[in-house]
């Protein structure tokens, strides 16, 4: 699948409804995630960013509409064809969500012992080498949740992510709860992984500095659907009373402000 700019499409929505009794979430919504892009969703508090996500992954259902991943239509898919999607994806849910009885290593090897047929030995290799590509020391392999800091945690949650070397990896809201720091290093990680791997992202954030730095495009969610999507430029010009007091608020102005005073140019055209 391509887009008009000759872009290979990932993710194909059409005219996607989801309603949860009378209240309708999202109405006759479009969308397009392209190949190799860090996409960043934003919108208001109840937008539907993570009932979108859900009915992508197939955990909510439609009432109307159709949803191609990989130019698979998962709802209508075989148990085959959905198992092949299923091991093309990763999710990184809110809170990391690793099982807490289980060790980093362990919760690495859960999608492996779901989806592969391999020796222990392997899997503790392919582990290993999961968590050494989000950075973490090689000790936290049998380290609990519990033992972990919020950073690591999420670096956990995106190591298990990445266990089944997907194309792409759903991440609803990856930096929230880390401080500024923090969430820097993990847009630092995310964009190396998306160079790295050609490792497509799929991020819900709240985070204005991941769509600042990190995201290629950005889709705002609001009055059921997507609002405007595009590169930051786009957001930045887009006549919206909520787009606008987003991308022009106070905390926006902060963020293109220190980046200016730290001298890094600002991706995508930004202002
Ligand atoms: N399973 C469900 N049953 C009923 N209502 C639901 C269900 N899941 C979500 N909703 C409702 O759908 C709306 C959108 O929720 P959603 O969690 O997608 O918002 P969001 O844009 O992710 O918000 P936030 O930024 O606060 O996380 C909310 O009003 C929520 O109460």
């Amino acid at each position: 699948m391509v887009d008009q700019a000759g872009k290979d499409v990932i993710i194909k929505a059409r005219g996607v409804s989801v309603q949860f009794g009378a209240k309708k979430i999202l109405e006759n919504l479009d969308l397009d995630v392209r190949r190799g892009e860090i996409m960043g969703f934003v919108g208001p508090s109840g937008a539907g960013k993570s009932v979108l996500l859900r009915t992508i992954l197939g955990l909510n259902k439609k009432q109307a509409g159709t949803i191609e991943v990989f130019g698979i239509d998962y709802e209508k898919a075989s148990d085959r064809e959905r198992l092949a999607v299923e091991r093309r994806w990763g999710v990184l849910f809110q809170h990391g969500a690793l099982f807490s009885s289980l060790t980093v290593l362990e919760n690495i090897q859960v999608p492996m012992r779901e989806y592969l047929t391999l020796s222990p030995k392997l899997m503790d290799e392919l582990a290993r080498l999961k968590i050494d590509l989000v950075g973490l020391a090689p000790d936290a392999a049998d380290k609990y949740p519990s033992e972990l800091s919020g950073g690591m945690i999420k670096r956990a949650a995106l190591a298990r992510a990445l266990a089944l070397d997907p194309d792409i990896v759903f991440l609803d809201e990856p930096t929230s709860g880390l401080d500024p720091i923090g969430a820097a290093d993990f847009d630092e990680l995310i964009m190396t992984l998306r160079d790295t791997l050609g490792l497509s992202v799929y991020m819900v954030t709240h985070d204005l500095d991941s769509l600042f730095q990190a995201c290629d495009r950005i889709a705002v969610l609001g009055d059921r659907k997507v609002l405007v999507e595009g590169p930051l430029s786009k957001m930045l010009d887009y006549d919206h009373p909520w787009v606008k007091s987003y991308f022009h608020g106070k905390r926006a102005r902060t963020v293109v402000l220190d980046d200016d005073a730290a001298g890094r140019p600002r991706p995508n055209g930004a202002g």
